[in-house]
């Protein structure tokens, strides 16, 4: 028999249940105790052919399967490093946690919010908090971008980050923060764990115009989706598994409208939407009438600048900058004044189902509400892991973990480069 010496790390200052337990071949070796300065824990079983670790939760063995995928963990940290603050800042991502649990209680919708935002901010140059730039000299900042007019949660990292600011302050990075609070939104949205490595710095700019032309558009078709995907690294699997995402939070009429009604200028909807969902939306996002009224709720084209430019965020007619903002109200506007717009609910079969399957479940009814979503199913690959994702769970909670862990590593910067803010919406 092969001798098999295995060595499992569990990081447990980021793992989310306390009553977990470990059992080695069939012996419980109880909750790793955390030590005083390291919250990794090495779990030795050396010269054991029948060595089986088990746990008294399925996502902490997910969590050791994706451990033992070292190679791919390897390759996308770069120079971050587990629990980088352990001596600078050992209370911060406990603070982190608490505070995004803390918030949740009074308003769930910050999970998809977060979600989202770590999405836009890692997509484009990095995971490097450069979506939290306020506009200022020489910040053209990438939230007066078309498609990041909708976006959420910058407050919420604001308040996280000066709770941790008055234990540790200018220590710990506004990336950081993000990626740490957008893993805890997943899991309290329903998601899995995932461990995170830290270290990130954060941009000393942002980038609105790459954020124009690079984000993904709604409209988009397959191959344009898979495109950008792929540019950042994600093969067509991890592109359907990113897109399980679209199983929380909400969307506005104006991404979908073309859909309901005139589809690529057919005065028709779309043909692959569901007839039944295509009168929900119907009856949830009344067709627009004039150009001029309609406009800034319809498409994400909001820059007169950028229009021709932009084959992103296309749809209707531009509307200036300043109408679209007149009419979407903005996170720190108030949070229900942005939920009186018209949309539907991602999670619109109904709360309280899993995070993810349903999702891939109505896109096999024609159910997606973005055509980019819907386009899932339309090729051979990704259609088969949206058949997948549909009918196994664990499969699509250990690849979703994956993802978000290559997500949450993209292009990061680490010292020297970059800077920590200590307000995350200011350069420092
Ligand atoms: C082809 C790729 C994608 C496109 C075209 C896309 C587009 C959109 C659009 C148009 C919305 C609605 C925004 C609004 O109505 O305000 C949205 C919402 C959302 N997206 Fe995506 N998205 C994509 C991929 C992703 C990925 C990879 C993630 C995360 C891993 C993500 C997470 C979310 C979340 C959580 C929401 C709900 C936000 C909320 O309710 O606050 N999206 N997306
Ligand atoms: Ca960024
Ligand atoms: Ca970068």
């Amino acid at each position: 028999m092969i001798r098999n010496e295995v060595t499992k790390k569990l990081h447990l200052s980021t793992w989310p249940y306390d009553d977990a337990t470990v059992s080695i071949s069939g012996n419980k070796i109880g909750a790793p105790k955390k030590q005083k300065s390291s919250s990794t824990v090495n779990v030795y079983a050396k010269g054991s052919s029948n060595i089986s670790i088990s746990v008294s939760n399925d996502d902490m063995l997910m969590f050791l399967s994706i451990e033992d995928d070292e190679n791919q963990n390897e390759q996308s940290r770069g120079s971050l490093e587990y629990d980088f603050y352990r001596d600078s800042c050992p209370q911060g991502e406990k603070i982190i946690r608490d505070t995004v649990r803390q918030l949740y209680k009074t308003g769930p919708e910050l999970a998809p919010a977060l979600l989202r935002l770590v999405f836009h901010d890692c997509f484009i140059e990095g995971c490097d908090g450069s979506v939290l730039l306020d506009p200022a000299e020489g910040v053209d900042a990438e939230k007066e971008s078309p498609p990041n007019e909708t976006l959420k949660g910058f407050d919420i990292i604001d308040l996280i980050k000066s709770e941790v600011e008055e234990v540790c302050p200018g220590v710990v990075s506004c990336s950081d923060v993000l990626v740490l609070a957008a893993r805890e939104a997943v899991i309290l949205a329903g998601g899995p764990f995932y461990p995170l490595y830290t270290g990130r710095r954060d941009s000393n700019t942002s980038y609105r115009d790459i954020a124009t032309y690079e984000l993904p558009s709604p409209h988009a078709d397959l191959s344009e989706t898979l495109a950008s995907f792929a540019s950042r690294g994600f093969n067509e699997r991890e592109t359907v598994t990113l897109l399980g995402a679209h199983s929380v939070g909400v969307v506005h009429c104006q991404f979908f409208e073309n859909r309901l009604y005139n589809f690529g200028g057919t005065n028709e909807p779309d043909p692959s939407l569901n007839p039944k969902l295509l009168d929900e939306m119907r009856s949830r996002c009344k067709r627009s009438h004039t150009p001029t009224s309609s406009a800034p709720l319809c498409c994400f084209d909001g820059s007169p600048s950028s229009s021709a430019l932009a084959p992103t965020f296309d749809g209707s007619p531009s509307p200036t900058s300043s109408a679209t903002k007149a009419v979407l109200p903005t996170f720190e506007d108030s949070s229900s004044s942005l939920s009186e717009v018209p949309g539907m609910d991602m999670a619109y079969e109904g709360p309280g189902s899993d995070f993810g399957t349903p999702y891939y479940h109505s896109l096999l009814q024609g159910k997606g509400i973005l055509f980019a979503d819907q386009q899932l199913t339309a090729g051979e690959e990704t259609g088969i892991w949206v058949r997948a994702y549909a009918s196994d769970t664990l499969l699509f909670r250990r690849d979703f973990a994956l993802a978000m862990m290559k997500l949450s590593n993209l292009q990061v910067l680490t010292a020297p480069m970059g800077q920590v803010r200590r307000s995350c919406s200011k350069v420092a």
